[in-house]
């Protein structure tokens, strides 16, 4: 059943809104460690929605990317990237005031410990403004998703919400991936405006009980999953994606139904870039029409691909690759092994 019905004869299926940096992680060969250990790191593209454009466009969408990189080398680095994997880039601008990519350097402590140090300050990616947002750009797209980050500041806090505006004006979908990383935002009841503003307009929104807990601070603390999904059906939503980390996530649908997951077993390298395996293999099944569950399979499945990866977006695979490790993990534990 489909929920979600996109214009098909847009040219373009998903545009993406928000942070690009760069993750130096440490390198294959490096064992697990405290970050002062760490001798060798390897540079990515990092930054949860252009990880998410990477991984939609392997699995054969047709992204673009909205966003602000530095005007240097790193910002070249970025958009070559992109423009490699088959992205559109024509809508990155570059900052004119000096303001730099962020910097993550990941902590690989052991399976189940990792943790990220940023650099983020005078940052490109929140210098977004309102006159970087073009109409025209929006309404070529199917849907448009905004990550919760470009929230947490002026002037990209301005220029997500016009965009949220202009894809309501142009029926362009909007999905909200909330996406909370706690740099930047400079309280919890901002976090809690900005994000219900987004959560009221979206008609998928994804996050974790965390994250919802954020959203509804100023709403109504304490929701039940059931309670939150039912509040943003009410709203706009058709799906509401509810993620419990290693215990699962369960999709919520505007028909009162709801479909759990749970993750696939993996030796996880990190903690950081499941999500964003999940999201890309989670809106690429919707795009295809898959039942709800399949996709949260696929989710699933492409978020534990992640965790024991490398990267956040070099090693994101595509559908056939999704597909082999499903199967793969399926003769190994058994066929339901991630279905609930
Ligand atoms: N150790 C693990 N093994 C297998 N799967 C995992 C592991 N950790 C996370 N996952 C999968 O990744 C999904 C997303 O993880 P998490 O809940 O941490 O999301 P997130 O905070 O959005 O992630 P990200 O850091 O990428 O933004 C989980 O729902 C789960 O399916
Ligand atoms: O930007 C972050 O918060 C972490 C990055 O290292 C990573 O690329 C990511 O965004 C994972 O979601």
């Amino acid at each position: 059943m489909r929920y979600v019905e996109f214009d098909e004869t847009r040219p373009m299926d998903l545009i993406l809104l928000g942070r690009v940096a760069i993750d130096f992680n440490p390198s294959e060969d490096e064992p697990f460690g405290p970050l002062e250990n760490v001798r060798t790191f390897k540079k990515y593209v990092g930054g949860s929605p252009a990880n998410i454009a990477v991984g939609v466009t392997r699995h054969g969408l047709k992204a673009g990317f909205l966003g602000k990189v530095s005007d240097d080398k790193f910002g070249k680095f970025v958009v070559d990237f992109f423009n490699k994997e088959g992205i559109d880039t024509s809508h990155i601008t570059k900052c004119t005031n000096g303001e730099k990519l962020g910097l993550t350097f990941t902590e690989m402590l052991s399976e189940k410990e990792s943790s990220i140090l940023m650099y983020r300050n005078c940052i490109a990616d929140l210098q977004l403004s309102v006159d970087d947002i073009d109409e025209d750009y929006i309404k070529q797209s199917k849907a448009i998703l905004i990550s919760g980050t470009a929230l947490a500041e002026s002037p990209s806090r301005e220029a997500a919400l016009k965009a949220v505006m202009l894809a309501k004006k142009n029926d362009t979908k909007i999905i909200f991936d909330i996406d909370y990383r706690e740099y930047n935002w400079k309280s919890e009841d901002e976090i809690s405006i900005y994000y219900s503003m987004v959560a009221r307009e979206a008609d998928i929104i994804m996050g974790s009980r965390e994250e919802f807990d954020l959203t509804e601070k100023l709403i109504q603390p304490g929701r039940t999953d059931e309670e939150t999904a039912a509040a943003w059906h009410a709203y706009n939503a058709k799906i509401v994606v509810i993620k419990h980390g290693m215990k699962g996530s369960t999709a919520y649908t505007i028909d009162g139904q709801n479909f759990s997951i749970k993750p696939f077993p993996v030796n996880a390298r990190k903690g950081f870039g499941g999500g964003d395996g999940y999201g890309s293999a989670f809106l690429y099944g919707i795009y295809q029409g898959w039942e709800v569950i399949d996709c949260l399979e696929f989710g699933s499945a492409e978020a534990s691909m992640m965790v024991r990866s490398n990267s956040c977006s070099e090693e994101l695979p595509n559908p056939q690759q999704v597909k082999d490790f499903i199967k793969e993990t399926k003769e190994k534990y058994g066929e339901m092994i991630a279905r609930v």
